[in-house]
């Protein structure tokens, strides 16, 4: 799928469907709280096998049970709709 940077009009209207993700920083921010690091890293796992397949990466911030992710598209210099995407996958997972 081509890669389109979202106006802020159509970032709100996506983000209305994503509650638990707002924007930070112009990425899309979303915070996880696990009960052990193992179960931490296996969710990690999981979304790098999603985000791979997209050929669209996260960043992640971890420490310990806790896992910080930013979604933004390098190739546009904002947010995508494969950050949206994603965004969708990883709530799934
Ligand atoms: C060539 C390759 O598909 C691109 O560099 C992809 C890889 N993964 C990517 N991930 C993210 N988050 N943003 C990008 O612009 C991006 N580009």
């Amino acid at each position: 799928m081509p890669k389109a940077k979202l106006t802020d009009k159509e970032i709100t209207t996506a983000i209305a469907k994503l509650p638990e993700w707002k924007v930070v920083g112009g990425k899309l921010n979303r915070a996880f709280k696990f009960d052990s690091f193992v179960d931490a890293f296996t969710f990690m796992t999981k979304v790098a096998f999603a985000a791979d397949k997209m050929e669209h990466h996260p960043e992640f911030f971890n420490v310990y049970n806790r896992v910080v992710i930013n979604l933004a598209t390098h190739d546009v210099d904002g947010i995508s709709n494969l950050d949206i995407e994603l965004a969708e996958k990883i709530n799934a997972i």
